[in-house]
């Protein structure tokens, strides 16, 4: 699959979110979103009422990253409500199997995401249940964190589990993803790249999308994955 971009808006001005989110309209393939609920995370951010009102303004999909202690209640209600793809974390989900099939029962993309320091192996067996995998190359919780390259060897890793089992999972980074370190994420076998700061940080958030994507796309043709 060609590399696909998907800005968080965890980076955006909170109070204009949906003119924010219409400045990479024409760039981005996903409009990411951090859900955090103070509990799973050290952070607040928003929960389904934004992305209900989100999803009557935005022409590109959500990409509903949960960062919450019950997903298993909640993640069903964002995949109801008209995400197209929603993450759940694999340390906080207690029935992570039914509610990966509730999310994709209900029509969205069911994605497993895991903190940097949990290993993908465990995950082998359940990888049939799952659209995406995440991988978190930052601790989660905030936006603008450096990146941590101790999780390369483990997005190499996922990306030869996926690769033996031929499913078409797609493998996301997010955390830390920049102009200094996406070709080193697309080069060690992800192929979809959350940006917050890097793209909202930028003066022309979409042209910012434009050079990932460029810079990306030129790390995967070089690629041995
Ligand atoms: O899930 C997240 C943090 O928990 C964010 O998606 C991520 O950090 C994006 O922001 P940045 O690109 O600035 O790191
Ligand atoms: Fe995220």
């Amino acid at each position: 699959m060609a590399p696909q971009i998907a800005p968080s808006i965890l980076s955006a001005d909170f109070a204009r979110l949906a003119e924010d989110v219409a400045r990479i309209a024409d760039s981005a393939d996903w409009v990411h979103v951090d859900v955090m609920d103070n509990h799973f995370v050290p952070n607040l951010t928003l929960g389904l009422p934004v992305v209900q009102a989100l999803l009557q303004h935005s022409t590109l999909p959500l990409d509903c990253h949960l960062m919450i202690e019950d997903p298993d209640r909640w993640a069903p209600e964002y995949a109801e409500a008209g995400a197209k793809s929603v993450t759940i974390h694999a340390e906080a989900a207690k029935a992570p199997i039914r509610t990966l099939r509730t999310i994709r029962a209900a029509g969205a993309r069911a994605g497993l995401g895991v903190n940097p320091a949990t290993p993908v192996d465990g995950f082998e067996d359940i990888l049939g249940e799952i659209d995406m995998l995440l991988l978190m190359t930052v601790e989660p919780g905030f936006g603008g964190q450096r990146f941590l390259d101790v999780v390369l060897p483990k997005v190499r890793r996922a990306r030869e589990l996926i690769k033996g089992r031929d499913l078409p999972i797609w493998l996301q980074v997010d955390g830390g993803v920049s102009a200094e370190t996406i070709e080193r994420c697309a080069d060690a076998g992800a192929d979809v790249f959350v940006a917050g700061s890097a793209v909202y940080g930028a003066d022309d958030p979409a042209e910012a999308v434009g050079k990932l994507r460029a810079q990306a796309e030129e790390a995967t043709a070089k690629a041995d994955w």
